[in-house]
């Protein structure tokens, strides 16, 4: 059956392609920091014309439907998620890894209708790898299918997780006090790759069992985590019910019986919603 969705699909892969190409550009020259919500919450220039470039694009092709991009509500557009079409949009997810030339740094695009993920595009830039998942169709890295670790043992699992940029001495505590427990459950070891979209492909490929996190926002996991349900994994939130994409929380595992594992160490916490706040911290 042809998928109604196939062109706006195409169309976003080859715009975050170009997206690629002008963050690769920009890594070859000085790159201008400026900050958002605090001094370590860090945007560029680059950041804010990659999605001005997506968001162009698409409206010129898709005239009809609507966009929740993370430049965009930094500058007070709504984070609104209607039941008609919809681009999530990270124009630069890892811009920390941007701004100090460490190599893993994503383009990420996913696009809802009837507020769920239809298909999702994660291009790391850096790695020449575009991954892309359709619903109900399965995920691929430069073509090749994804398929998620068959590993249930948490104690032969390698975690993703990271801090973030919140800093308020609360929720560094927990943040702490959740990692020391995955630590020590003991786990094979705990990685960051700096980026949300990322860490989630490498569930997705296998490449390691979990990631969770608390701070992260819909654009940065829209896309990435459709990848891990079409690679056979799983999504959760970090208290164990159903995952919501605005409540800024969530663990993304290869099975049930890791991302259990991974729940029941975590100490919440319940950052302002993205769907609650006039614009995002
Ligand atoms: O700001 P940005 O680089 O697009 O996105 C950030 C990255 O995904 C980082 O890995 C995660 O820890 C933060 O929570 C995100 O905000
Ligand atoms: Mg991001
Ligand atoms: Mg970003």
């Amino acid at each position: 059956m042809a998928d109604q969705w196939q062109n706006a699909m195409d169309h976003a892969v080859a715009i975050a392609q170009k997206a690629g190409e002008v963050v690769r550009e920009a890594l070859r020259g000085d790159r201008k920091v400026m900050t958002k919500s605090s001094s370590i919450d860090l945007v560029t220039q680059t950041d804010q014309k990659v999605e001005q470039l997506i968001i162009q694009s698409v409206k010129e092709r898709f005239p009809a439907h609507r966009f929740i991009g993370e430049e965009s509500v930094a500058a007070g557009e709504p984070c609104d998620l209607t039941d008609q079409p919809t681009w999530i949009i990270d124009p630069i997810d890892g811009t920390t890894n941007f701004v100090h030339a460490f190599p893993f740094v994503a383009v990420s695009i996913g696009f809802c209708v009837d507020k769920k993920v239809e298909f999702g595009v994660v291009y790391s830039c850096l790695e020449d790898k575009m991954f892309v998942a359709r619903r109900g169709r399965g995920a691929f890295c430069n073509g090749e299918p994804l398929k998620v670790s068959d590993q249930e043992d948490i104690k032969r699992s390698i975690v993703v997780t990271e801090f973030g940029s919140n800093r308020d001495p609360d929720a560094v505590d927990r943040i702490f006090s959740s990692l020391r427990k995955i630590v020590c459950l003991p786990v094979h070891g705990v990685r960051s790759a700096g980026t949300a979209a990322i860490n989630l492909c490498l569930v997705a490929s296998g490449s390691v069992e979990a990631y969770y996190e608390i701070g992260i926002h819909v654009w940065d996991i829209a896309a990435g985590s459709l990848m891990v349900t079409e690679a056979g994994g799983v999504l959760l939130d970090v208290e164990g019910g159903d995952v919501d994409l605005m409540s800024r929380r969530i663990v993304a595992a290869n099975n049930r019986a890791v991302a259990g594992q991974i729940f029941r160490q975590l100490d919440a916490f319940s950052p302002p919603r993205d769907d609650a706040l006039p614009s995002h911290e």
